[in-house]
């Protein structure tokens, strides 16, 4: 897969029709979308399945983190639904990760498809002082390899984690397990908003992502196609 089929661009808008104009503007270039919490809460299941007809790939970022039962079945509802990816909260603990992949597989043999299941790791939008005002004991670059590796012995196909995180997280799960990289801020548009662990694109596939997801620097900017045709040129 050469870069740009790598990059997921975030959906962060609250209607149909704002998502499937950014889906437009960003054809052929890009060809993985993800749908969050606020886009999913606006527009539901449906809008899932009508972008999916659409022939591109969907990553349903909805991070569940709840009891293993619930977690497990909310997954399969979003295999139903015929997403290429999926996320959870690895702070949920090693059970939900288990029973959740152990579901994912019986689905797996019931329909000969399942999505990537990744586990969120530690928020890009978090830093170490974060860690420290939650509770955590450790920092994030040690909490994110912790939670990178009771994800991959229960059964999860990758993380989310910061591109600053990449090395490490491949160096301890191995080169297959996947990254995915949020935090992602292109040379055109520096701004960091929220984010706190951030890096260019370019610099994090030279790390070994695997995927990136970028968001408000191309569905925010004043031309959403002259904004992939500079990601793609960084990427060159
Ligand atoms: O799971 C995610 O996708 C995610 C995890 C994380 O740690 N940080 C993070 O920013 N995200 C998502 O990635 C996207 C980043 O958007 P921008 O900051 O606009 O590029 C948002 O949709 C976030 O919900």
């Amino acid at each position: 897969m050469n870069k740009m089929e790598r990059v997921i661009v975030a959906l962060d808008v609250d209607s149909r029709e704002k998502a499937l104009s950014i889906v437009k503007q960003c054809a052929p270039d890009i060809s993985y979308f993800k749908i969050g919490k606020q886009l999913f809460t606006a527009e539901g299941p449906q809008l899932v399945k009508d972008i999916k007809s659409l022939g591109v790939k969907v990553f349903l970022d909805l991070k569940f983190h709840d009891i293993p039962n619930t977690v497990a079945n909310a997954v399969i509802e979003s295999a139903k639904l015929g997403v290429d990816m999926v996320n959870i909260h690895l702070s949920g603990g090693s059970e939900m990760v288990r029973k959740t992949a152990e579901k994912l597989n019986d689905f797996f043999e019931k329909n000969g498809t399942k999505p990537l299941l990744i586990g969120v790791t530690i928020l890009t939008s978090l830093d170490d002082n974060a860690l420290k005002e939650i509770g955590y004991a450790y920092n994030t670059k040690e909490m994110v390899k912790r939670l990178a590796l009771l994800g991959k012995e229960n059964g999860a196909n990758g993380v989310v984690c910061s591109p600053l995180e990449i090395e490490i997280v491949k160096e301890v799960c191995g080169k297959d397990f996947i990254t995915v990289t949020p935090g992602i801020r292109p040379e055109f548009a520096l701004n960091k908003d929220d984010q706190k662990r951030v890096m260019t694109p370019k610099m994090a596939f030279e790390k070994g992502t695997d995927y990136i997801v970028i968001g408000r620097p191309i569905t925010k900017a004043a031309s959403i196609k002259e904004a992939v045709k500079k990601l793609a040129n960084e990427l060159k």
